[in-house]
């Protein structure tokens, strides 16, 4: 049976990185999708802004929406703190079965909890199944038209305090317009625009911050 682009990614990383180290995994992920086959990972140079946005954060409790192959997941958890966790959600099974794979192959398997199912199903079960209090830092990168309905079920079950951080990739490119509309015309949030470019490509693109004023 014909092998995916994303069994052909990970296929690459168990091949050519490093078995434990995150980095190597990262790098190797941005070279198979810049020379052979394009994937929607968050990619290298918006991969920096991600970087920063945790590091500003440091979160002890983050979710991601939309884990794909895992690149975001292990970009995200090489960066927690002793005892920091994420949540990563992920609808489509086969995407799970190999992030599931990328994660434990990179070594940040304890520091993340992948949970397969949709949004729509899942933040609502965060706090009782999961316990979860309040996250301090949330990751959008699923579905561009999920970003707004699952922003506003984050808040519905009281899983944002104030000071809690979303960032949103995808803002211009494929575009989340709605998105945009409603989180800057929001008096809770408080928004900034990270210009940059698609990954991979020469295309612009952007990232959205959101801090939650409570
Ligand atoms: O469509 C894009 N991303 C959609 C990403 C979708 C991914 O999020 C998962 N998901 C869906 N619901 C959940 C939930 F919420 F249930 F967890 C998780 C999907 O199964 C898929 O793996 C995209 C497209 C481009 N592009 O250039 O076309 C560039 C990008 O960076 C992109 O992110
Ligand atoms: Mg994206």
């Amino acid at each position: 049976m014909n092998q995916t682009k994303e069994q052909r990614i990970l296929n690459f990383v168990l091949q050519n990185a490093v078995r434990g180290d995150p980095c190597s995994v990262l790098d190797t992920i941005d070279k198979y999708c810049s020379q052979k086959e394009w994937a929607m990972n968050v990619g290298d140079e918006k991969g920096l802004i991600l970087d920063k946005t945790v590091e500003e954060v440091n979160p002890s409790v983050a979710l991601e929406l939309g884990t794909y192959c895992g690149y975001s997941a292990v970009r995200i958890a090489r960066l927690l703190k002793a005892g920091a966790y994420l949540l990563t959600v992920e609808f489509n099974p086969e995407f799970a079965a190999i992030a599931k794979q990328m994660i434990e192959f990179a070594g940040v398997q304890d520091k993340v909890k992948l949970l397969e199912g949709p949004s729509e199903e899942i933040i609502p079960q965060l706090k009782k199944k999961y316990e979860v209090d309040t996250l301090d830092f949330v990751f959008l990168d699923h579905w561009k038209d999920r970003y707004t309905p699952d922003t506003i079920l984050l808040q519905e079950c009281n899983l944002l305090r104030k000071g809690s951080v979303l960032l949103a990739d995808n803002i211009i490119f494929p575009g989340a317009p709605e998105f945009l509309n409603y989180i800057r015309n929001n008096p809770h949030f408080q928004c900034t625009n990270y210009p940059s470019h698609l990954e991979y490509m020469k295309v612009g693109d952007a990232m959205e911050k959101a801090v939650f004023l409570g």
